[in-house]
């Protein structure tokens, strides 16, 4: 029998933690404060009750697996992504690799249209797809980034006392919104789509027995700055794969949807990986970036990835609410103090979109934008 040390047992509490799960149909004032704990202290969360129809998710995932069953040749049709469409093992333009096709889409309906021509034989079907569940969700994020500016005091509604008012309410309503909603309300707001499909490993390895796949590429790192030969949790160990490397989502929030297949994990502290339990009833939400440089540092955007399931496939849908291309984005004056000054410089999302796409998944974005103070400055230059 294999005893476990005090250690061991301390490492499997802290896989075990589950993620804050935020019922909205709870009264609102609570569900603020919950929010706000939440974004504080894991910046990811799942949420219950949230408003968004059912047939609603089942069209657009049924949609989804009718695209990823298409033969290869049929799926390339709508790609490759530049900066929209389909996607395999390349993710970005700076040669990460991961088991994992994709479509990526805008949020434009007119774009949505256009692109679902080469995506489906029934164009108009998925379009109407899309388009539902993205007004639906968007919704939800807006809802929920209503309830976090009042949960961090930035901001009273006239409707304070309605504990009943759902996700896509709050979509239509732009006469109260908050300062973080109205960004992804705006027109012009540069959110995306995504919808991942990660084929179980026993698949890709049948594949490795007889071709050269760009994971080998993806395990060739010794020349990467980012190469890591002593880590401790490498993602291989197991004979696990990496789906999705890890990193961080640069926009404002993201509102995520999985089957229930597992393979989300997220890392609340370096080297430590915490899985997320699949729920297709729960949305997972998660803080970006750029909710991170508005409240200067007070919610956090943490850093996750994706594991490949050995036997079954994970299929996600992503939703990342973005600002305009030309917002400026700034800590929000009310979360700067003297003892806890601006952390970020000011930019705007186009400027930031530029710099985070220049570089690798697993860079830190953010810090590009730090404000250094003078103590700190002194420690780089000893
Ligand atoms: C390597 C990259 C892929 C990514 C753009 C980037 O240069 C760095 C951020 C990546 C990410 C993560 C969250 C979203 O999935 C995504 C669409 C985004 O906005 O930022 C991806 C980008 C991508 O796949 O193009
Ligand atoms: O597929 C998932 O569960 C997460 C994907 C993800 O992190 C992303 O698309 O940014
Ligand atoms: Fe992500």
């Amino acid at each position: 029998m294999v005893v476990a040390t005090p250690t061991q047992i301390h490492i499997e509490k802290i896989r075990e933690v589950e993620l804050p799960i935020i019922d909205l149909s709870a009264e609102r004032s609570e569900v603020s404060k919950l929010i706000v704990k939440a974004c504080s202290e894991f910046g990811f969360f799942k949420v219950i009750n949230h408003g968004v129809p059912e047939d609603v998710i089942t069209r657009m995932e049924e949609e989804s697996y009718g695209f990823f069953a298409k033969p290869g040749c049929e799926k390339q049709r709508a790609g490759p992504v530049n900066p929209y469409g389909y996607g395999s093992k390349n993710i970005g333009f700076n040669g990460d690799v991961g088991e994992v096709e994709y479509l990526l889409l805008s949020t434009n309906f007119v774009s949505i249209s256009q692109r679902s021509k080469t995506i489906s034989n029934d164009p108009l079907k998925f379009s109407c797809a899309v388009r539902g569940y993205i007004e639906a969700v968007r919704g939800l994020a807006c809802e929920l980034l209503d309830l976090m500016a009042k949960g961090l005091g930035l901001w009273v509604s006239s409707d304070t006392s309605s504990s009943s008012s759902s996700a896509l309410d709050s979509a239509s309503s732009s006469s109260s919104s908050s300062v973080f909603s109205q960004l992804i309300r705006d027109v012009d707001n540069d959110s995306l789509f995504r919808i991942n499909h990660y084929p179980p490993l026993i698949l890709t390895n049948l594949k490795h027995t007889t071709t050269t796949t760009t994971l080998d590429k993806e395990e060739d790192t010794s020349s990467s700055p980012f190469h890591h030969p002593h880590h401790h949790d490498h993602p291989n160990d197991n004979n696990n794969r990496i789906g999705f490397g890890e990193h961080s989502d640069p926009q404002i929030l993201t509102i995520l949807r999985s089957n229930d297949v597992g393979g989300l994990q997220i890392s609340p502290e370096n080297g430590v990986w915490v899985p997320v339990s699949p729920d297709p009833a729960t949305f997972c939400v998660n803080v970006g970036d750029v909710l991170q440089a508005m409240t200067n540092g007070r919610f956090m955007s943490v850093r996750h990835r994706v594991i490949t399931n050995p036997y079954k496939s994970r299929m996600s849908m992503a939703y990342f609410g973005a600002p305009p291309l030309h917002a400026t984005i700034a800590a929000i004056p009310e979360l700067v103090t003297q003892c806890r000054p601006s952390l970020y410089r000011p930019f705007t999302w186009s400027e930031y979109k530029k710099s985070a796409y220049s570089l690798r998944l697993r860079e830190s974005r953010l810090n590009l934008f730090r404000i250094l103070e003078d103590d700190e400055i002194a420690r780089s230059n000893a």
